[in-house]
This record gives structure tokens, C-alpha cells and sequence, in this order.
């Protein structure tokens, strides 16, 4: 028996996987709670992920009607990005920034303008660093709170946290290190000058966890843990990774050929590519995969977190909220939500504000408003689909994954604005069922590792046939005029906004 666990944004997953049947024989949550600031501060305590952890373990290990004793490995995937900052006792430090922050996009713009911009960054990293990554986290702090910055003894990702949580080790692979800004994803290493660069005491070289392959054990439970969370004491902890990373195990997205699209808090698309072939459009970022290869990847900031926000305003569930939006026709009569409720990475708008558009007298309905922004979130993921086509990576159809991907109604909007079927595997929570995969996949003897990881998830991931959404060409049609309408709002907002 694996454990998988997911530190999202909105909440921690848990799953048990029996890896010899391939069964999910239980699953557990807890929500977490954001810190926002007008400013775009997005931030989170990094203890409620640890509580969180806790619950949703022992949530998934009862349902599953298993013992603690019986898990052999976990594996945790975790956000993307966050700015974990430890003492030299490993105490934390401040709240962690996260992916979502756009607080620190000036520092991001001052840190790309010294690597020479977009290009100078692909050139030296292969990733052109975009607001949300790490980097510009620790420059925000040095400047912000000098006396954070001279205590840090480690600096880690979210997912890196919970395994030190877990173990007392500080490391990271380099599927989630590929996001912090400061690793070239090209040579799988350390940009230790741009670190100095930021501060050229070698301090926050000297904070670096040590990098480790993504089917590499990072040790074993620390036995306070295992006795707090009933674990067996004996159990290995994997690599882990970013949750996208984990998300394409999860989806056996581990060779090329196919699409992943997560509808979470944010939306993400990806492919795994065998070659760290650097897209030429800055916004494809080619992250390392957590499976060998690289995970060319695009990001949207505001999807189910701007539709939560719609929703909450109406005060309704989330099934009244489906229903809303299919009483809208296509186009929502003419309202059209541009949903940068905090700025975007993609399109590039990180200064941008959420509008509403197109309102008269007799459009402004409910059953408008809940369609225009599922719509609106939605033409982001088709943004980030044209330039991942544009960067060579094609597929016939797409794994749906994510909490919206439960939504009959959402998978009908996006299979007709994408032109492209779609499918969910039968555990949407698919970054959870990931990292349970590569715990698996960490304990399985030497060997050729990647046919292994190949076997483990043909056995793992199985897709659910009911949610097979086909597009329909007249509404696909359709939906080309509105995306119409978007990209020129978005080409407009892109020029009116002044640069940092
Ligand atoms: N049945 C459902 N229908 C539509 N949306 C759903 C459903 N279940 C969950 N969601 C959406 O999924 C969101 C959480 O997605 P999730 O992938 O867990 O996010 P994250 O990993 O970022 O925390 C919820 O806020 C909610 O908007
Ligand atoms: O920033 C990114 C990817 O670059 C996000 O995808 C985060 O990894 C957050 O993921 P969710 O909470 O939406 O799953």
C-alpha cells in the first residue's frame, strides 16, 4: 500500500493506492485558508499544511479500511512555486508566498531585466522566469523583511517542506525545482550566480536542498511522525514533486503524445517531451518532468479561484453554480469575463484586474455571469493550448483532471472551445494518485526504471469512460467568435498596461 498525497491550494488530498491490483482503496481532504492583499499577496501558513496532511491521511487510511502499518512508501506532490523559508533549528520562518502571488512581479521584472529578458532567461535557464516563480520571492524578502532574509538556513518548495517535515532531510528533484527560477532546466542544476546575484554573500547558496532523481527515496519517516499520523515507521518517503509534475504520472502522461489539462485552483496544461527542446514562446514553460524527461507547461492563474469567487458572490453550491451555467447559452448573450481577479502569468497580464464586459439591461443574469466566467477561465486554457501546439506538441485528445473536471457541464465547455476530445482518468485527484505511483515506483528494485514506471501506470491509471466529452463543430464555431472577442480584449489590456 502507497500513500499519495496532494498540498494543493484550496486543500490537501490524500489517496491509498494498492499498486499489485492498482486500486485507489480510499481518499481523504482538508481545505486550507488563503491570505490574499489587495496589493496580490497570495500567501499560506505552512503548519495548516500540516495539519491538513494529518486529517486527509487519516481520512483516506479509514476509508480505505487500511492500517497505517500497511503503507510501505508516500509520495507528496505539492504547489508549485511557494517560498518555504526555514531557521538553522528548521523552524518556519514567515507565511510561504505562493504561485499565485503577484506581489513580487516587480522583483521578477528587475531579476529578468538583469538576465536580459525573456530571451536572456531562455537562453540561460531555459525557462523565462514569470511572476509567481520562487526567485522573485527572496528579493521581495531581502527588501521587505531584512531580518526574515538574515535568518534563512534553508529555502524550500512546498512539496520539499512536507518531506522535511516528514524525514528531517532538505531536498528537491527537479521536476518541482524547474519552477523556482533559480535551476537550469536544460542541465539539471543550481543557477547558484543568480542566487549570488540577489545576495552575493553565498548565503542563499548555502540554503540550497540537495537535488535528488525523481525515483530516488528522500528516507524514512522520522518516528515522532509515524507515531503522530499512525504511519508505519519503516515507510520511505519519495521524491515527490510539483503537483503538475505528479499530475502527468497520475495521468500517465510519461511519454509523447499526450495533453494533460488540470482544472484546480489554477489551470494547467501540459505534454511530456523526451528532449528539453526550449519553446520559443517565452510562456510555454519547459519544466523538468518528475519521470525523466521535461513537462513543457502552461499556467493560468485565475480558474476555479475566479469561478469560486462568481459563485460565492451569488451564494450558491457548487451544483446550483453548474446548473446556472447551462441555463447560458454560448457567449453568455453577450457578457464576456476577463477573470485577472490577480493579474495572470498566461496570457501575460500579472498588473491586469478582472472586467466584465458587454453588460446591458437584459444580459446582466446570473445564469450569464456563471457562464462567462467558466468561459472566460476556459479561453485562458485555449490561449495556453494554441501556444503549446505552436511549440510542436500535438495530441488527439486531452486528459481532464483537477476538481472541475468532475463537472459534466465544464468538460462540455472546454471540449467545445478546445476543439478536442476529452477524457478523465477514473481519480481526477490524479497529482495525488501520482505521487502514490512514485512511491511505488521508488521501492521497485533497479532495473530499466522507465518501462517500470510505464507498468506501474498502466496498472494505476485507468480512464472513466463516462466522461468522454466529443465537441460539437457548430459550438466550437461559435465559440471561435467569442474567443475572438477575448483575444483582442486581452491584446488591448496587454498594451494599456504600463510596464514595472
Ligand atoms: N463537482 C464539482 N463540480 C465543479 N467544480 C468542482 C467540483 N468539485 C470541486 N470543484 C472545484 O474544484 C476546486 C478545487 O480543485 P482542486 O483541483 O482540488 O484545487 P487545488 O489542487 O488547487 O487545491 C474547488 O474549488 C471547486 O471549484
Ligand atoms: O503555478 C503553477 C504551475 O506553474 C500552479 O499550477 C501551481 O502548481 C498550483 O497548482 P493548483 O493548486 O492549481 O493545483
Amino acid at each position: 500500500m502507497y500513500l499519495g498525497i496532494d498540498c494543493g491550494t484550496q486543500g490537501t488530498k490524500a489517496l491509498v493506492l494498492d499498486a499489485d491490483s492498482g486500486q485507489v482503496l480510499g481518499a481523504g481532504s482538508a481545505s486550507h485558508t488563503l491570505q490574499s492583499g489587495a496589493n496580490g499577496r497570495r500567501e499560506q501558513q505552512p503548519q495548516q499544511w500540516l495539519e491538513a496532511f494529518e486529517q486527509a491521511t487519516r481520512q483516506a487510511l479509514a476509508a480505505a479500511g487500511v492500517s497505517g502499518e500497511q503503507i510501505l512508501g508516500i509520495g507528496v506532490s505539492g504547489q508549485q512555486h511557494g517560498l518555504v523559508l526555514l531557521d538553522e533549528q528548521g523552524a518556519v520562518l514567515r507565511p510561504a508566498k505562493l504561485w499565485c502571488d503577484t506581489e513580487s512581479t516587480p522583483e521578477n521584472q528587475r531579476l529578468l531585466d538583469h538576465l536580459g529578458g525573456e530571451a536572456g532567461s531562455l537562453q540561460r535557464l531555459g525557462v523565462a522566469i514569470a511572476p509567481g516563480y520562487t526567485v522573485s520571492k527572496l528579493l521581495w524578502t531581502k527588501e521587505q523583511h531584512p531580518d526574515v532574509f538574515a535568518r534563512i538556513a534553508h529555502i524550500l518548495l512546498p512539496h520539499d517542506y512536507l518531506n522535511y517535515w516528514l524525514t528531517s532531510r532538505a531536498c528537491s528533484e527537479y521536476g518541482d525545482a524547474s519552477g523556482t527560477g533559480y535551476f537550469n532546466v536544460r542541465t539539471r542544476s543550481w543557477d547558484r550566480e543568480l542566487l549570488n546575484f540577489i545576495d552575493s554573500s553565498g548565503r542563499l547558496c548555502d540554503a540550497l536542498p540537495e537535488l535528488t532523481d525523481s525515483d530516488q527515496p528522500v528516507g524514512r519517516l522520522r518516528p515522532q511522525i509515524a507515531r503522530q499520523l499512525g504511519l508505519n515507521p519503516d515507510a520511505v518517503v519519495a521524491s515527490g514533486g510539483g503537483d503538475n509534475m505528479m499530475g502527468a504520472i497520475g495521468t500517465g502522461n510519461i511519454r509523447p503524445g499526450a495533453i494533460t489539462m488540470s482544472l484546480g485552483t489554477s489551470g494547467t496544461l501540459y505534454a511530456y517531451s523526451d528532449q528539453p527542446t526550449v519553446s520559443p514562446h517565452a510562456q510555454v514553460a519547459t519544466f523538468c518532468s518528475s519521470s525523466g524527461g521535461w513537462l513543457p507547461l502552461i499556467c493560468t492563474m485565475n480558474l476555479t479561484n475566479a469561478t469560486g469567487l462568481i459563485q460565492q458572490l451569488l451564494e450558491l453550491d457548487i451544483h446550483s453554480f453548474g446548473d446556472l451555467v447551462g441555463q447560458s447559452p454560448i457567449g453568455a448573450e453577450g457578457l464576456l469575463l476577463l477573470p485577472f481577479f490577480n493579474g495572470e502569468r498566461v496570457p501575460a497580464l500579472p498588473r491586469s484586474r478582472a472586467s466584465l464586459l458587454g453588460m446591458d439591461s437584459d444580459n446582466l443574469t446570473r445564469a450569464n455571469l456563471c457562464r462567462a466566467v467558466v468561459e472566460g477561465t476556459s479561453f485562458g486554457l485555449r490561449y495556453g493550448l494554441d501556444l503549446l501546439r505552436a511549440s510542436g506538441l500535438q495530441s488527439q485528445t486531452i486528459c481532464l483532471i483537477g476538481g472541475a473536471a468532475k463537472s459534466p457541464v465544464w468538460r462540455q465547455v472546454i471540449a467545445d472551445i478546445m476543439g478536442t476530445p476529452l477524457v478523465c482518468p477514473q481519480h481526477t485527484e490524479a497529482a495525488a494518485l501520482g505521487a502514490a505511483i512514485q512511491a511505488a515506483w521508488c521501492l521497485t528494485p533497479a532495473a530499466d526504471r522507465q518501462a517500470q514506471l510505464a507498468e506501474l501506470c498502466e496498472r494505476c491509471v485507468k480512464l472513466d469512460a463516462s466522461t468522454q466529452t466529443q465537441p460539437d463543430p457548430a459550438r466550437t464555431a461559435r465559440y471561435e467568435e467569442v474567443y475572438q472577442r477575448y483575444r483582442e480584449q486581452v491584446s488591448l489590456l496587454a498594451e494599456s498596461t504600463p510596464r514595472l
